[in-house]
C-alpha cells in the first residue's frame, strides 16, 4: 500500500525543517522526514564555483525541482510515509506537484509566520540568503487552502501535537 503524505508548506525560516523533524519522531506510525534542502544545503549534491555558488543554477533549477517533486510518489509507491517540507514559489511549481500527487494520500500543513519574525530567525541562523524569507512570505499562502494551520510563534510541542492530532482525526 502507497505511504501517505504530510506535506508542510511556509516561507524559508518559518520553522518547517524543525517541525518535520519533530513530527517524524511524534507520529504514531514511521515517517521519513524528506527535504529540497537535502539537495539545495544539506549533502554536498549541487555543482559548485570555487566560491560555492551553485555552477548553472537556472538552467538545474527546473530540473532539481522536478525530480524532487518525482522521488515523492516513488518514495510513497514504496511504502514510504512522508512528512516533506516546501516552499510553494509559483503556480507552475504547485501545478507539477499536485500533478505528480494525484491520487496520493496528501494532508496540507500551512505555517504562518509574520515576516518579522522570518527575517529574525533569518538573520539570526545567518545560513540563508538575506530577503528570501520575505520574498516567500508575500507569495507562500496564496496557492493552496490547507487541511491545517499553523502559527509558527506557537510552541513546536503544541503544534506537533495539533498536526499529529488533525492528521489522526482524519484517518
Ligand atoms: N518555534 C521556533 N521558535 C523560534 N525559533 C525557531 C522555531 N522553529 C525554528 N526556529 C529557528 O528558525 C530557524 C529556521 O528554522 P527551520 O530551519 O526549521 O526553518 P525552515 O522553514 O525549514 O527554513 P528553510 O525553508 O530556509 O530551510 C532556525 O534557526 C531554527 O532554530
Amino acid at each position: 500500500m502507497a505511504g501517505q503524505l504530510i506535506l508542510v508548506n511556509g516561507a524559508s525560516s518559518a520553522g518547517k525543517t524543525t517541525l518535520c523533524r519533530a513530527l517524524r519522531d511524534a507520529l504514531p506510525a514511521p515517517f521519513l522526514h524528506f527535504s529540497l534542502d537535502f539537495f539545495m544545503f544539506d549533502a554536498d549534491v549541487l555543482p559548485r564555483t570555487l566560491e560555492g555558488k551553485i555552477k548553472d543554477w537556472p538552467t538545474l533549477r527546473p530540473n532539481v525541482f522536478e525530480g524532487f517533486n518525482r522521488c515523492l510518489p516513488a518514495l510513497l509507491d514504496a511504502g514510504n510515509n512522508l512528512v516533506v517540507d516546501y516552499i510553494i514559489e509559483t503556480p507552475q511549481m504547485w501545478a507539477q506537484f499536485t500533478e505528480f500527487l494525484r491520487g496520493y494520500d496528501v494532508f496540507l500543513v500551512g505555517v504562518h509566520c509574520p515576516v518579522e519574525e522570518l527575517e529574525r530567525r533569518e538573520q539570526a541562523r545567518g545560513d540563508r540568503r538575506g530577503g528570501d524569507a520575505r520574498r516567500d512570505a508575500a507569495t507562500v499562502h496564496t496557492f493552496t487552502a490547507y487541511d491545517l494551520e499553523l502559527d509558527c510563534q506557537t510552541p513546536l510541542e503544541q503544534n506537533v501535537a495539533r498536526v499529529v492530532e488533525a492528521w489522526q482525526a482524519r484517518q
